[in-house]
């Protein structure tokens, strides 16, 4: 339904008004799916002119945008009916786009698009004629290399070839983003993000949660920093009590299951990770889409539309075009063209993703009918969430071994155990890191954290909170937060913190929708179409409400909790504090490793040892 209006007549700025939102939404449709085929276009082949493109039409949807906020503006809104209120709010809500200097608007978005195409386009060099992109090739040796010193190499030269060249354009982003939304009234563009959650103690609410989780982290870092020395030697290990970076399967150490055969508390059970049979089975990007699509239809939600299938990009192109691999989900606000674009690879990690993908897509086709206004997630959590909720039930065993992906089904205690393990290893493990990307953000934006510290606080924070320390020194030279995606392309973070708490109170409130009886890990809810009903209901409704309001209508609460988290991984917990006792924990600094003192510490060494 187009925005509601109050009773007709009742005054003719309330009539103009409508007429005006009318107009918006016509219009918003026409420049925001026009600046979508254009971003789309520079995202899938990445060249000069598609970037000068894409920087043009970025700076004409800000102007448009700044234009309709002040004709906005000229509205008396007080006597207005709530959603014509919040319809007026969003419009104004321009974010960036406020920058009133059109030279500054065309810098901002030069730079964010140089970011992105740094970002994007490095490649580690081993030899002359050997440069290795991320996506798949380093991201492969992550996930498989045990190799400590190739892997040493790959994450230093990965940071060099991105992070690095970029620490000037991050600078001269933040004081422009900062002055943009200084315009709007806000504090600091830290403060705008948050605004965005419409919740006064947001900022506490998140640090509460992470406190509470904790714990659970502290007890999973232990064990996985024995089973690594075991693997990889005591010495690799600083006496600090961090797990070096590199080894954890992943080039920033965010989520731990591609190194999950080593850390099974019971190696004798059958692997988890189907990357093997999905291999074996002669998987195809195509095929892993349509799975996941299967999932969706059989909760009774939309199945992706043909305009899925012939615009989306599922492999990376092997034409030699450069192209943004970092997967995403699009919505061209025209409510026909919605796409995914994944260099997708045949494993579980691929797998995993393309359902979170489609999570989007199911979320973007539920409120297409919306006001363009409220076509957005509750919070960016709720966006975040609704892939990673259906996949909890999609990677259960019991689910792997439905679709032929598990070919012996063992239930058992020993199995239970490795089962929870493999999910601690992306949920647990990436809980610090969801959480202290955005804190070194904050920082930066609110001006505690200068460019001159802009590496010591990122370490300071991955030190003391995710208890991982760097394999070899960094300096000020370096630029380590850039070297992950969502720096360079200025994607907030907190969402995916608020994504791993929510995805459990929403998975229990769908199981119990279903009917599960049992613990909420072994729940799935394929085929539950009355859990689909709950779920469509939900997201439907897009931002066009606060966000409590839709998650009270799904889960019968009002606040994040993370109860249903930790009461899903409790078994798993008791294994691990049985099993670690009292070796637990890290200092908060650092490990102290620059070059002098490491070789001290190596010749003082080779001189006891020699004695
Ligand atoms: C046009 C546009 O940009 N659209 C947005 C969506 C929207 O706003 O509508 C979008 O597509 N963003 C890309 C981003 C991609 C991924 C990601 O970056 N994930 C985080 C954290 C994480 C990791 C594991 C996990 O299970 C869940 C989250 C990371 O990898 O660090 C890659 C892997 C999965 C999701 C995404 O989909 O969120
Ligand atoms: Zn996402």
């Amino acid at each position: 339904a187009m925005g509601v209006r109050g009773e007709a007549g009742s005054n003719v700025n309330e009539t103009a008004a409508g007429e005006f939102l009318d107009m918006y939404n016509t219009e918003a449709q026409r420049v925001f799916s026009a600046n979508a085929a254009v971003s789309w276009a520079f995202n899938t082949n990445i060249t000069d002119e598609n970037r000068q493109k894409s920087i043009q039409s970025d700076l004409q949807t800000d102007l448009w945008r700044q234009n309709m906020s002040h004709q906005a503006a000229v509205f008396n809104t007080s006597g207005f009916d709530p959603d014509m209120q919040r319809q007026f709010y969003k419009i104004k809500d321009i974010g960036t786009a406020a920058l009133e200097d059109v030279a500054k608007l065309e810098e901002l978005n030069s730079v964010l698009a140089q970011m992105s195409t740094i970002y994007s386009t490095a490649r580690v060099c081993l030899t002359k004629t050997d440069c290795l992109p991320l996506d798949p090739d380093i991201t492969r040796e992550f996930e498989k290399s045990r190799n400590e010193e190739r892997l040493r190499r790959l994450w230093v030269g990965w940071r060099d070839e991105s992070g690095k060249k970029m620490r000037q354009l991050y600078t001269q982003f933040v004081d422009l983003s900062n002055e943009a939304v200084k315009t709007l009234g806000y504090a600091d563009t830290g403060d705008y993000w948050r605004s965005k959650y419409e919740t006064e103690t947001f900022e506490q609410d998140v640090a509460s949660l992470f406190e509470e989780l904790k714990p659970f982290y502290t007890e999973l870092h232990a064990f996985v920093r024995r089973r690594l020395k075991a693997q990889y030697g005591d010495s690799v290990f600083p006496a600090s009590g961090h797990i070096p970076a590199h080894l954890l399967g992943n080039m920033w150490a965010q989520q731990w299951n591609s190194v999950q055969n080593l850390l099974m508390p019971y190696p004798d059970q059958p692997i988890l990770d189907v990357t093997a049979e999905m291999v074996k089975q002669e998987y195809t990007a195509e095929r892993i889409f349509h799975v996941a699509d299967d999932f969706f239809a059989s909760l009774g939600l939309t199945p992706m539309p043909q305009e899925f299938w012939n615009g989306s990009m599922l492999e990376k192109p092997q034409d030699g075009r450069e192209v943004v691999c970092h997967a995403s989900a699009w919505d061209f606000y025209n409510g026909i063209d919605f796409r995914v674009k994944q260099c997708t690879e045949v494993t579980m990690e691929h797998f995993s993703t393309a359902h979170h993908e489609m999570g989007h897509i199911e979320y973007f086709l539920q409120y297409k009918h919306q006001p363009v206004v409220y076509r957005g997630g509750a919070n960016a959590g709720f966006h975040e969430a609704v892939g990673d909720v259906i996949s909890l039930s999609v990677e259960t065993p019991k689910h792997l071994h439905d679709i032929g992906l598990l070919p012996t089904l063992v239930e058992n205690n020993e199995a239970d155990t490795n089962f929870l393990m493999a999910m601690a290893l992306q949920k647990i493990a990436f809980l610090p890191f969801g959480y202290l990307i955005d804190q070194w953000r904050w920082s930066v934006f609110r001006g505690q954290t200068h460019p001159s510290d802009y590496n010591k606080a990122w370490w300071k924070l991955r030190c003391e909170l995710q208890g991982v320390s760097p394999p070899v020194a960094r300096t000020e030279d370096d630029f380590d937060p850039g070297a992950k995606f969502h720096i360079p392309n200025n994607t907030p973070y907190i969402r995916y913190f608020v994504s791993f708490v929510l995805q459990f109170q929403f998975h229990k409130a769908l199981c119990d929708a279903a009917g599960h009886t049992g613990p909420l890990h072994t729940c799935d809810i394929f085929n539950s179409t009355e859990a689909g009903t709950k779920l469509g209901e939900m997201l439907s409704m897009g931002s066009s409400k606060v966000w409590t309001e839709p998650f009270q209508a799904l889960t019968n609460q009002t606040r994040m909790s993370a109860q249903p988290l930790m009461d899903y991984f409790q078994p798993l917990m008791t294994f691990l504090q049985k099993e670690n006792g009292q070796d637990k924990g890290w200092q908060p600094d650092c490990p102290n490793l620059d070059p002098i003192s490491s070789a001290g510490q190596a010749s003082l060494h080779y001189l006891l040892t020699a004695l």
